[in-house]
């Protein structure tokens, strides 16, 4: 089976876009088909016999030119010189493969053999496949790919809405002290598929190439607030473990999709140990909501949080907010509108989300 970040290198190797690419789609316009080898190596001319060696520039157009001669194209490792052409690859009959014609009964043996990728376009079934570690990949089309990158892309955005609504729930619920160890459990729940999906999403846009731009940026767009939750998360909640360096979301990463459904599982996974008890009230500190919501400066933030407890900030008068170091008249009014802020946010909660 491939590695993904090896399948992924490969596919960015051939999105839509690369010269290889450029290449091997004219090729199979031109329902010619081929077999080409992504590299050279001795083993490669092991299993060379005949063809014409060439050593000329790669060009997709000189791709498509040769593949018109039987037999296989043998490219240079960085891919950017044709080595050979024409070329009767014999690597031994003996090594197991499951591909029936010829030319992809060869292309699998030869990327066994070499331990390179190999790229056939198959004349009679129009598709672009890449061999490597005994495992066919079959390199879909643009138009596939931006059809399945687009519905990862709205399911994201249903989940990045469901995220939002459970953060607004937490928001008014950090205001009323009201938070408990079921309420984290359910953002980080949230966030967690949220990053999943994101991560699936920069596959897509990596294999899209030039075509992935727009929805590279529709992606950016839907994780732009998302950057830093887990670490504003992890300021704001590590304090209510008895080992607080055990508090990250990283954990739930390798939860399987049945685990993260599991309440108990990802406090446990969170650090609040087995069987927690999930009606256990939790405190925040407020870096959450002074930084994302009331939009403040780090450093001030960092300030406010190690002086006041959440619910005393909020009752806190500019003039004490000046007694603090570094604040002036200016500053305290930033915190105040940003205080202001948070419990606007606070009040336009959303009915409860479940
Ligand atoms: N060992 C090989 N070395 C180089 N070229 C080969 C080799 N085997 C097949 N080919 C090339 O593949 C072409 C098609 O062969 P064949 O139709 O048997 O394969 P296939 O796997 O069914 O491919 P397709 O899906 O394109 O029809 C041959 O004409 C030849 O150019």
């Amino acid at each position: 089976m491939l590695s993904r970040p090896k399948l992924r290198q490969y596919q960015r190797l051939m999105a839509p876009g690369t010269p290889l690419r450029a290449g091997l789609d004219r090729i199979l316009h031109g329902r010619t088909g081929a077999l080409v080898v992504l590299g050279n190596n001795s083993k490669v001319q092991q299993v060379s016999s005949g063809g014409f060696q060439l050593n000329v520039e790669f060009t997709p157009q000189a791709l498509r030119e040769l593949a018109k001669l039987d037999g296989a194209i043998i490219l240079s490792t960085d891919l950017t010189r044709i080595v050979a052409a024409g070329v009767h690859l014999v690597p031994a009959g003996d090594l197991p493969t499951a591909e029936t014609g010829t030319r992809h009964r060869s292309a699998d043996r030869t990327a066994q053999v070499t331990g390179l990728p190999v790229v056939t376009v198959s004349a009679s079934m129009s598709t672009i496949s890449l061999f490597i570690n005994s495992h066919r990949h079959v390199i879909e089309t643009t138009g596939q790919m931006t059809s399945r990158a687009n519905q990862t892309l709205a399911t994201l955005a249903r989940v990045v809405t469901r995220l939002d609504a459970v953060l607004e729930q937490l928001n008014a619920l950090e205001v009323g002290e009201q938070v408990t160890i079921r309420d984290l459990v359910q953002v980080s729940h949230r966030y967690e598929m949220v990053r999943r999906l994101s991560q699936e999403m920069q596959f897509h846009i990596d294999t899209l190439g030039v075509e992935g731009r727009l929805t590279a940026l529709q992606h950016q767009e839907l994780m732009a607030s998302f950057g830093d939750l887990a670490q504003l998360l992890r300021e704001d909640y590590a304090h209510n473990l008895a080992e607080p360096e055990l508090f990250t979301l990283e954990r739930l990463e390798n939860f399987s999709a049945d685990e993260l459904l599991s309440p108990s599982l990802v406090a446990e996974r969170l650090g609040f140990g087995p069987n927690a008890y999930l009606e256990t009230p939790i405190k925040a500190r407020g870096v959450r909501l002074l930084t994302a919501v009331g939009r403040l400066p780090a450093n001030l933030v960092d300030k406010l949080v190690e002086r006041y407890p959440l619910q005393e900030l909020f009752g806190a008068s500019v003039a004490d907010l000046m007694k603090l170091d570094g604040v002036g008249t200016a500053r305290a009014r930033l915190i105040r509108d940003a205080l202001l802020r948070v419990t606007e946010a606070a009040y336009s909660r959303p009915d409860q989300v479940t």
